[in-house]
């Protein structure tokens, strides 16, 4: 092990080679490549375009803060954490490995690791491949360029952590400042990090240093749970504006200017800032309006164009929301490229098969024809849409053609290999040929801008992200304080629920005693009625008894009566009868005596 003092340079950063040796790398290197990796479109971190693997904790660069508690660091990770901390590397013990994987042409934007989320050191170690890390001074821009070689560990502490960011190229070769050419290979770092707040304190709208309250740091991991009351960071705003205001007052006064103690040869800074201010990387009151402003949100909107379009003499303007189309004079900085006859980008899309990345670009022309491109990790091919068959043209590293013809739902109906059995397609190969041809040097041109507009936007560009981040945070303090509110509602609602049911149960056994009240009293009518309703049946019974008995006795009398009658009628007949019995017999005596 030898220790290098960059402290001179960069205050706080310091370089131990040989931390490991090769056969423990070796060793690392196995088990690392056995674990599952993250990034370039697999979770968490999908949209990171290198492949990544975090132990201890997960934390997610989207949100911008620690998601999950995964356990101890790793077996393969043991020795070296052990070393750190013989070494008196690291304050507490690192409770947060990042594996980062840098393939040829892969590398890191300028960036500091989240000051409010992460402790005072960074380690890096670099495994199978040296490279040079670039330092940037937040305030005066001034670089250092530092070598990382194979099995060392850098040691970012004090302002090399907080004032600088370090950034790695993409190139296949680098230069040191000390003049050493690095040949890039895999790269694979792993970086040690505590993680002291799983996610930055709160920041208020009201506040017009937004960027350094999300950066604040004292939301430690003991009292994540409760995390620091939102006054506090507001306090420290509010402090800071008012030391800022009161510099700048006292500046109208005297007519001198404070520069900062940190200045290298950059612009002097207006504020004077100690090197232990929490704020230190904050720009200056006036700063967050320069931000936000709309012609940096085009550049930011350029550069994502442009990174994603791979051919086109235009950037499709119209289709852009006004805010995001470039000024006159941006457009002046677009080089022009050689015309291909695609009017605009039909669609874009990146298929990943496997290992292999394609890249497919869609155009149309003024005639509407579509024709697409694709562009893969060892060939290119172009398609051209022909009577509603598409004819792709592969061409290989070896230029030999291949030519697929496939209908609309890419069923494929012939393929023709090399030069000689396309001859009959050569004006179809001729234009697929200059149409790549074009296409890549466009692709050159729109990368090399790319990398100009970085250099000249980077900054805007880093700073837009941040808002954007800012922004993101500051929606989820509100879904946070809605989701609180939510809670609230949901807890009233609740109690709402059980005061009903209180009075759901009180009104149920009221009820009850009202129905068996009246139960009681429908009962007691009933058995009154009952027995006046008896009553008047026996006094119906016996009034009905007493009028049939009248009637019996009119009866009987009728009946009587008629007898009477009858037997009169009979007696009178009988009188009758016995008098014409005495005059027949009468006369018969007469005539006898006679
Ligand atoms: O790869 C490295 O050495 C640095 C990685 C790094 O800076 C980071 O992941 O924050
Ligand atoms: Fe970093």
């Amino acid at each position: 092990m030898h220790r290098i003092d960059y402290g001179d340079e960069i205050p706080g950063l310091l370089l131990i080679q040989n931390f490991v040796t090769s056969e423990e790398e070796t060793s690392m290197i196995k088990d690392i490549d056995k674990n599952q990796w993250c990034g370039l479109g697999i979770s968490p971190n999908p949209e990171l375009k290198r492949r990544t693997q975090q132990y201890g904790h997960l934390f997610s660069y989207r949100y911008r803060k620690v998601l999950e508690e995964l356990g101890p660091l790793p077996e393969f990770s043991r020795t070296v954490v052990k070393r750190i901390m013989e070494n008196d590397l690291m304050p507490n013990t690192p409770n947060h490995l990042l594996v980062n994987e840098y393939n040829l042409g892969q590398g890191i934007m300028p960036h500091t690791d989240a000051p409010a989320l992460f402790g005072p050191a960074i380690l890096s170690l670099s495994l199978l491949s040296a490279c040079v890390m670039k330092f940037t001074h937040v305030e005066t821009g001034h670089t250092v360029d530092i070598l990382l070689p194979r099995l060392s560990m850098v040691v970012m502490r004090g302002d090399s952590r907080y004032k600088y960011k370090h950034s790695i190229s993409k190139d296949h070769i680098e230069t040191a400042s000390d003049g050493t050419a690095v040949h890039r290979n895999r790269r694979v770092s792993l970086t040690f990090r505590e993680i002291v707040a799983w996610e930055a304190p709160p920041t208020e709208n009201t506040c017009n240093l937004t960027s350094c309250c999300s950066n604040a740091s004292s939301n430690t991991l003991r009292n994540k749970t409760e995390a620091r009351p939102h006054r506090d960071v507001k306090k420290r705003c509010q402090q800071h504006t008012a030391s800022i205001q009161q510099q700048e007052q006292l500046q109208k006064q005297t007519g001198s200017s404070y520069t900062s103690r940190n200045t290298r040869g950059g612009t002097p800074h207006s504020i004077n800032r100690s090197s232990s201010d929490t704020f230190s990387s904050c720009s200056p009151a006036s700063d967050p309006k320069k931000l936000s402003s709309p012609a940096n949100n085009s550049i930011n909107a350029i550069n994502e164009r442009i990174s994603r379009l791979s051919m086109g003499n235009q950037l499709p303007n119209s289709k852009l929301p006004r805010r995001l189309q470039p000024s006159q004079s941006q457009q002046a900085r677009l080089i022009p490229i050689p015309p291909l006859q695609a009017r605009a980008t039909k669609s874009e899309t990146t298929i990943n098969k496997g290992k292999n990345i394609t890249r497919c670009i869609s155009l149309q022309d003024e005639a509407k024809t579509m024709a697409g491109a694709a562009i893969e990790i060892d060939r290119q091919c172009l398609r051209k849409q022909n009577n509603g068959n598409f004819h792709s043209i592969w061409i290989t590293r070896k230029n030999h053609h291949k030519i697929k013809e496939s209908d609309k739902v890419h069923n494929e109906k012939n393929i023709y290999y090399d030069n000689q059995t396309i001859s009959g397609n050569d004006h179809l190969v001729e234009a697929a040929q200059s149409r790549l041809k074009n296409l890549l040097l466009a692709q050159e041109r729109q990368l090399d801008m790319h990398e100009q507009l970085k250099q000249t936007f980077g900054d805007i560009v880093d700073q837009e992200e941040e808002n954007g981040t800012e922004l993101i945070h500051q929606l989820r303090v509100h879904l946070d304080q809605q989701a609180l509110h939510i809670q609230d509602l949901e807890r009233a609602l609740a109690l709402e629920r059980s005061r009903k049911g209180d009075f759901r149960r009180k009104f149920e056994t009221e009820k009850q005693a009202l129905l068996e009240q009246q139960q009681e009293k429908f009962d007691a009518l009933k058995s009154k009625y009952r027995t006046g309703l008896e009553l008047i049946v026996d006094r119906w019974l016996s009034n009905e008894a007493a009028e049939q008995e009248i009637w019996m006795d009119q009866i009987r009398q009728q009946a009587d009566d008629r007898v009477a009658r009858v037997e009169e009628r009979w007696m009178e007949r009988a009188a009758d009868l016995q008098a014409e019995l005495r005059q027949y017999r009468d006369q018969n005596f007469r005539n006898i005596i006679e």
